[in-house]
Protein backbone atom coordinates (compact mmCIF):
# COMPACT_ATOMS: atom_id res chain seq x y z
CA UNK A 1 0.00 0.00 0.00
CA UNK A 2 2.65 2.49 1.14
CA UNK A 3 4.43 1.29 -2.14
CA UNK A 4 1.54 2.64 -4.53
CA UNK A 5 0.71 5.83 -2.23
CA UNK A 6 4.35 6.91 -2.98
CA UNK A 7 3.97 5.92 -6.76
CA UNK A 8 1.08 7.70 -7.24
CA UNK A 9 2.60 10.81 -5.81
CA UNK A 10 5.65 11.05 -7.94
CA UNK A 11 3.38 10.43 -10.73
CA UNK A 12 1.39 13.55 -10.22
CA UNK A 13 4.31 15.43 -9.20
CA UNK A 14 5.90 14.47 -12.63
CA UNK A 15 2.64 15.13 -14.70
CA UNK A 16 1.45 18.71 -13.11
CA UNK A 17 5.11 20.67 -14.02
CA UNK A 18 4.68 19.32 -17.56
CA UNK A 19 1.07 21.01 -17.76
CA UNK A 20 1.97 24.04 -16.41
CA UNK A 21 4.70 24.44 -18.72
CA UNK A 22 2.93 23.59 -21.67
CA UNK A 23 0.61 25.56 -20.82
CA UNK A 24 3.63 28.68 -20.49
CA UNK A 25 4.81 27.72 -23.69
CA UNK A 26 2.18 28.07 -25.86
CA UNK A 27 0.98 31.20 -23.92
CA UNK A 28 3.98 32.85 -22.96
CA UNK A 29 2.47 33.22 -19.39
CA UNK A 30 3.42 31.80 -15.75
CA UNK A 31 0.40 29.08 -15.14
CA UNK A 32 2.61 28.14 -11.66
CA UNK A 33 1.23 31.54 -10.65
CA UNK A 34 -1.88 30.72 -8.97
CA UNK A 35 -4.23 33.67 -8.10
CA UNK A 36 -5.48 32.99 -4.86
CA UNK A 37 -8.72 34.68 -3.39
CA UNK A 38 -8.41 37.80 -1.94
CA UNK A 39 -9.58 37.12 1.86
CA UNK A 40 -12.13 39.57 1.71
CA UNK A 41 -13.85 37.60 -1.18
CA UNK A 42 -15.97 34.65 -0.49
CA UNK A 43 -17.01 31.95 -2.64
CA UNK A 44 -19.44 29.06 -3.23
CA UNK A 45 -20.06 26.70 -6.34
CA UNK A 46 -23.50 24.61 -5.60
CA UNK A 47 -24.43 21.98 -7.71
CA UNK A 48 -28.39 21.02 -8.75
CA UNK A 49 -28.08 17.07 -9.17
CA UNK A 50 -31.41 17.33 -11.52
CA UNK A 51 -30.18 19.58 -14.29
CA UNK A 52 -26.63 19.56 -13.06
CA UNK A 53 -26.22 23.24 -12.94
CA UNK A 54 -23.78 25.27 -10.99
CA UNK A 55 -25.08 27.98 -9.15
CA UNK A 56 -22.43 30.50 -7.37
CA UNK A 57 -22.65 32.39 -4.61
CA UNK A 58 -19.74 35.62 -4.48
CA UNK A 59 -19.66 38.12 -1.45
CA UNK A 60 -17.58 40.88 0.05
CA UNK A 61 -17.42 39.51 3.36
CA UNK A 62 -16.81 42.55 4.94
CA UNK A 63 -19.93 44.69 2.97
CA UNK A 64 -21.95 41.19 3.61
CA UNK A 65 -23.05 42.17 -0.30
CA UNK A 66 -23.63 38.95 -2.01
CA UNK A 67 -24.23 38.09 -5.69
CA UNK A 68 -26.12 34.71 -6.76
CA UNK A 69 -24.85 33.65 -10.40
CA UNK A 70 -27.33 31.36 -12.01
CA UNK A 71 -29.88 29.68 -9.20
CA UNK A 72 -32.13 27.41 -9.84
CA UNK A 73 -35.98 27.28 -9.34
CA UNK A 74 -36.11 24.33 -7.54
CA UNK A 75 -33.16 25.19 -5.17
CA UNK A 76 -34.25 28.78 -4.19
CA UNK A 77 -34.42 27.86 -0.37
CA UNK A 78 -31.79 26.10 -0.43
CA UNK A 79 -29.98 29.34 -1.54
CA UNK A 80 -31.97 31.26 0.91
CA UNK A 81 -30.98 29.44 3.79
CA UNK A 82 -26.92 29.54 3.08
CA UNK A 83 -27.81 32.81 2.36
CA UNK A 84 -29.19 33.44 5.90
CA UNK A 85 -26.57 31.06 7.93
CA UNK A 86 -23.62 33.55 6.56
CA UNK A 87 -25.60 36.45 7.40
CA UNK A 88 -25.22 37.70 3.72
CA UNK A 89 -27.68 40.47 2.26
CA UNK A 90 -28.17 39.36 -1.55
CA UNK A 91 -28.09 42.35 -3.94
CA UNK A 92 -28.34 40.64 -6.91
CA UNK A 93 -29.38 37.37 -8.48
CA UNK A 94 -28.23 36.98 -11.61
CA UNK A 95 -27.89 34.77 -15.12
CA UNK A 96 -25.49 34.10 -17.48
CA UNK A 97 -28.77 33.47 -20.43
CA UNK A 98 -31.56 32.41 -20.78
CA UNK A 99 -31.44 28.63 -19.65
CA UNK A 100 -33.38 25.96 -21.78
CA UNK A 101 -32.87 22.77 -18.82
CA UNK A 102 -34.07 24.75 -16.09
CA UNK A 103 -35.97 27.61 -14.39
CA UNK A 104 -34.48 30.58 -13.13
CA UNK A 105 -34.68 31.06 -9.15
CA UNK A 106 -34.22 34.59 -9.54
CA UNK A 107 -38.44 34.98 -9.51
CA UNK A 108 -38.54 33.33 -6.19
CA UNK A 109 -35.14 34.53 -4.41
CA UNK A 110 -36.25 38.25 -5.04
CA UNK A 111 -39.74 37.14 -3.57
CA UNK A 112 -38.15 35.70 -0.28
CA UNK A 113 -35.44 39.05 -0.26
CA UNK A 114 -37.16 42.30 -1.51
CA UNK A 115 -34.02 44.21 -1.79
CA UNK A 116 -32.50 41.47 -4.33
CA UNK A 117 -32.63 43.02 -8.05
CA UNK A 118 -32.58 40.44 -10.77
CA UNK A 119 -29.64 40.90 -13.27
CA UNK A 120 -29.58 39.40 -17.26
CA UNK A 121 -28.37 40.67 -20.41
CA UNK A 122 -30.10 42.85 -22.51
CA UNK A 123 -29.59 40.87 -25.48
CA UNK A 124 -31.30 37.95 -23.97
CA UNK A 125 -34.67 39.92 -24.76
CA UNK A 126 -35.83 38.55 -20.72
CA UNK A 127 -36.99 40.41 -18.73
CA UNK A 128 -35.15 41.39 -15.80
CA UNK A 129 -34.47 44.46 -12.82
CA UNK A 130 -31.09 45.54 -14.51
CA UNK A 131 -30.10 44.43 -17.93
CA UNK A 132 -26.91 44.59 -18.53
CA UNK A 133 -24.67 45.07 -21.55
CA UNK A 134 -21.02 44.39 -22.89
CA UNK A 135 -18.83 46.19 -20.33
CA UNK A 136 -21.41 47.14 -18.02
CA UNK A 137 -19.54 45.66 -13.97
CA UNK A 138 -22.06 44.18 -11.60
CA UNK A 139 -20.50 45.74 -8.62
CA UNK A 140 -21.02 44.60 -4.92
CA UNK A 141 -19.37 45.31 -1.35
CA UNK A 142 -15.71 46.45 -2.84
CA UNK A 143 -16.04 43.56 -5.80
CA UNK A 144 -17.22 43.57 -9.26
CA UNK A 145 -17.74 41.72 -12.61
CA UNK A 146 -16.85 42.30 -15.30
CA UNK A 147 -19.54 41.77 -18.23
CA UNK A 148 -18.18 39.98 -21.29
CA UNK A 149 -20.60 39.76 -24.39
CA UNK A 150 -20.22 35.91 -25.02
CA UNK A 151 -23.32 34.55 -28.44
CA UNK A 152 -23.33 31.32 -29.59
CA UNK A 153 -25.42 29.13 -27.27
CA UNK A 154 -28.00 32.21 -27.34
CA UNK A 155 -27.66 35.64 -28.22
CA UNK A 156 -28.10 36.81 -24.92
CA UNK A 157 -25.24 34.86 -23.22
CA UNK A 158 -22.66 36.62 -20.93
CA UNK A 159 -19.46 35.61 -19.30
CA UNK A 160 -19.09 37.46 -16.24
CA UNK A 161 -15.16 38.23 -15.03
CA UNK A 162 -13.48 39.12 -11.60
CA UNK A 163 -9.94 40.31 -13.15
CA UNK A 164 -8.78 40.75 -9.20
CA UNK A 165 -9.88 37.97 -8.44
CA UNK A 166 -8.81 35.38 -11.82
CA UNK A 167 -12.15 33.69 -12.46
CA UNK A 168 -14.75 33.98 -14.91
CA UNK A 169 -18.60 32.65 -15.19
CA UNK A 170 -18.79 31.32 -18.74
CA UNK A 171 -22.33 30.35 -18.09
CA UNK A 172 -22.75 27.48 -21.25
CA UNK A 173 -20.57 29.29 -23.49
CA UNK A 174 -17.87 27.70 -22.17
CA UNK A 175 -17.91 24.27 -20.66
CA UNK A 176 -15.12 21.93 -19.01
CA UNK A 177 -13.50 20.44 -22.41
CA UNK A 178 -16.36 20.87 -24.07
CA UNK A 179 -19.35 23.89 -24.98
CA UNK A 180 -22.72 24.86 -24.85
CA UNK A 181 -24.88 23.49 -27.79
CA UNK A 182 -25.92 25.52 -30.62
CA UNK A 183 -29.05 23.46 -32.30
CA UNK A 184 -31.48 25.83 -30.52
CA UNK A 185 -32.47 28.58 -29.18
CA UNK A 186 -30.52 31.28 -31.30
CA UNK A 187 -27.53 28.57 -31.54
CA UNK A 188 -24.91 29.95 -34.31
CA UNK A 189 -21.84 27.75 -33.90
CA UNK A 190 -19.35 30.16 -35.98
CA UNK A 191 -20.67 33.00 -33.41
CA UNK A 192 -19.50 30.26 -30.04
CA UNK A 193 -16.71 29.61 -31.74
CA UNK A 194 -15.61 33.54 -32.07
CA UNK A 195 -17.03 34.16 -28.26
CA UNK A 196 -14.53 31.87 -26.67
CA UNK A 197 -11.54 32.96 -28.51
CA UNK A 198 -12.42 36.57 -28.49
CA UNK A 199 -13.91 37.09 -24.74
CA UNK A 200 -12.36 34.08 -22.71
CA UNK A 201 -9.50 32.60 -24.49
CA UNK A 202 -7.93 36.01 -24.49
CA UNK A 203 -7.60 35.98 -20.49
CA UNK A 204 -4.40 35.04 -18.93
CA UNK A 205 -3.77 31.34 -18.70
CA UNK A 206 -4.26 31.35 -15.56
CA UNK A 207 -7.64 32.72 -14.89
CA UNK A 208 -10.03 29.79 -13.67
CA UNK A 209 -12.99 29.52 -15.34
CA UNK A 210 -16.59 28.04 -13.67
CA UNK A 211 -19.46 26.99 -16.08
CA UNK A 212 -23.08 27.00 -15.85
CA UNK A 213 -23.04 22.87 -16.11
CA UNK A 214 -20.78 19.75 -15.94
CA UNK A 215 -22.03 15.93 -16.54
CA UNK A 216 -18.85 14.15 -15.51
CA UNK A 217 -18.21 15.67 -12.06
CA UNK A 218 -15.66 18.51 -12.94
CA UNK A 219 -15.85 21.53 -11.65
CA UNK A 220 -13.29 24.14 -12.71
CA UNK A 221 -10.93 24.84 -15.29
CA UNK A 222 -8.31 27.19 -16.47
CA UNK A 223 -8.40 29.65 -19.87
CA UNK A 224 -4.72 27.53 -20.36
CA UNK A 225 -6.08 24.21 -19.90
CA UNK A 226 -9.33 24.86 -22.09
CA UNK A 227 -7.02 26.16 -24.65
CA UNK A 228 -5.02 22.56 -24.49
CA UNK A 229 -7.12 20.19 -24.66
CA UNK A 230 -10.96 21.27 -25.41
CA UNK A 231 -11.53 18.79 -27.74
CA UNK A 232 -14.16 21.17 -29.76
CA UNK A 233 -12.70 25.34 -29.16
CA UNK A 234 -9.20 23.73 -30.37
CA UNK A 235 -10.10 23.00 -33.63
CA UNK A 236 -10.65 25.45 -36.28
CA UNK A 237 -13.79 26.99 -37.36
CA UNK A 238 -14.92 24.66 -40.05
CA UNK A 239 -14.05 21.80 -38.25
CA UNK A 240 -15.16 23.24 -34.93
CA UNK A 241 -18.67 23.91 -36.73
CA UNK A 242 -19.05 20.08 -38.60
CA UNK A 243 -18.43 18.83 -34.50
CA UNK A 244 -21.54 21.32 -33.20
CA UNK A 245 -23.66 19.95 -36.62
CA UNK A 246 -23.29 16.45 -35.37
CA UNK A 247 -23.56 16.51 -31.86
CA UNK A 248 -26.98 14.94 -32.07
CA UNK A 249 -28.05 15.08 -27.89
CA UNK A 250 -31.22 15.08 -26.58
CA UNK A 251 -33.05 18.28 -25.92
CA UNK A 252 -32.74 19.05 -22.26
CA UNK A 253 -35.85 17.56 -20.45
CA UNK A 254 -37.20 21.53 -19.32
CA UNK A 255 -37.12 22.89 -22.84
CA UNK A 256 -41.02 22.79 -23.14
CA UNK A 257 -41.14 24.56 -19.93
CA UNK A 258 -38.84 27.52 -20.45
CA UNK A 259 -39.74 28.21 -24.01
CA UNK A 260 -43.28 28.43 -25.54
CA UNK A 261 -42.67 26.33 -28.31
CA UNK A 262 -44.02 28.76 -31.07
CA UNK A 263 -41.23 31.24 -30.16
CA UNK A 264 -38.72 28.33 -29.72
CA UNK A 265 -39.89 26.77 -33.10
CA UNK A 266 -39.50 30.20 -34.77
CA UNK A 267 -36.01 30.70 -33.66
CA UNK A 268 -34.63 27.34 -34.65
CA UNK A 269 -31.79 27.48 -36.82
CA UNK A 270 -30.98 25.24 -39.91
CA UNK A 271 -33.45 22.35 -41.58
CA UNK A 272 -32.21 19.70 -39.08
CA UNK A 273 -32.50 21.64 -35.88
CA UNK A 274 -36.37 23.05 -37.18
CA UNK A 275 -37.09 19.14 -38.43
CA UNK A 276 -36.10 17.83 -35.01
CA UNK A 277 -37.96 21.00 -33.16
CA UNK A 278 -41.15 19.87 -35.14
CA UNK A 279 -40.66 15.96 -34.46
CA UNK A 280 -40.20 17.37 -30.18
CA UNK A 281 -42.81 19.70 -30.07
CA UNK A 282 -45.29 16.86 -31.06
CA UNK A 283 -43.96 14.89 -28.82
CA UNK A 284 -44.17 17.59 -25.68
CA UNK A 285 -47.64 18.77 -26.74
CA UNK A 286 -49.22 15.78 -25.06
CA UNK A 287 -47.53 16.77 -22.00
CA UNK A 288 -47.41 20.85 -21.81
CA UNK A 289 -50.28 22.58 -23.38
CA UNK A 290 -48.77 26.11 -23.83
CA UNK A 291 -52.17 27.30 -21.05
CA UNK A 292 -50.72 25.20 -18.76
CA UNK A 293 -47.19 25.99 -18.86
CA UNK A 294 -46.81 27.11 -14.98
CA UNK A 295 -43.29 28.04 -15.25
CA UNK A 296 -43.32 30.58 -18.01
CA UNK A 297 -44.48 33.54 -15.72
CA UNK A 298 -40.78 32.09 -13.93
CA UNK A 299 -38.91 32.54 -16.67
CA UNK A 300 -39.71 36.18 -18.04
CA UNK A 301 -39.76 37.42 -14.39
CA UNK A 302 -36.32 37.44 -13.85
N1 LIG B 1 -29.12 15.96 -20.69
C1 LIG B 1 -29.49 17.23 -20.20
C2 LIG B 1 -29.18 18.32 -21.21
C3 LIG B 1 -27.77 18.33 -21.62
C4 LIG B 1 -27.53 19.52 -22.51
O1 LIG B 1 -28.05 19.60 -23.59
N2 LIG B 1 -26.77 20.49 -22.00
C5 LIG B 1 -26.59 21.72 -22.67
C6 LIG B 1 -26.50 22.82 -21.69
S1 LIG B 1 -28.06 23.08 -21.00
S2 LIG B 1 -29.06 23.83 -22.56
C7 LIG B 1 -25.39 21.75 -23.55
O2 LIG B 1 -25.11 22.77 -24.15
N3 LIG B 1 -24.64 20.64 -23.65
C8 LIG B 1 -23.50 20.58 -24.50
C9 LIG B 1 -22.92 19.23 -24.48
O3 LIG B 1 -22.01 19.01 -25.27
O4 LIG B 1 -23.37 18.40 -23.68
C10 LIG B 1 -30.97 17.31 -19.91
O5 LIG B 1 -31.66 16.39 -20.26
O6 LIG B 1 -31.43 18.28 -19.32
Amino acid sequence: MLCVLRRATSHSRSILPTIYSLVSTSSGRKMSTQISFSPDFLFRQFFDRESCTYTYLLADVNSKEAVLIDPVFELAERDFQILKELDLKLKYAMNTHVHADHVTGTGVLKGMIPECRSVIAKSSGARADILVEPGSSVVFGRHSLEVRPTPGHTNGCVTYVSHEQGIAFTGDTLLIRGCGRTDFQEGCPKMLYNSVHSQIFTLPDNFKLYPAHDYKGLTVTTVGEEKLYNARLTKTMDEFVQIMENLNLAYPKKIGEIFPWDKFHETSRGDKALQRSKLQRQHNQSFYRKDEVSHVPFMQQY
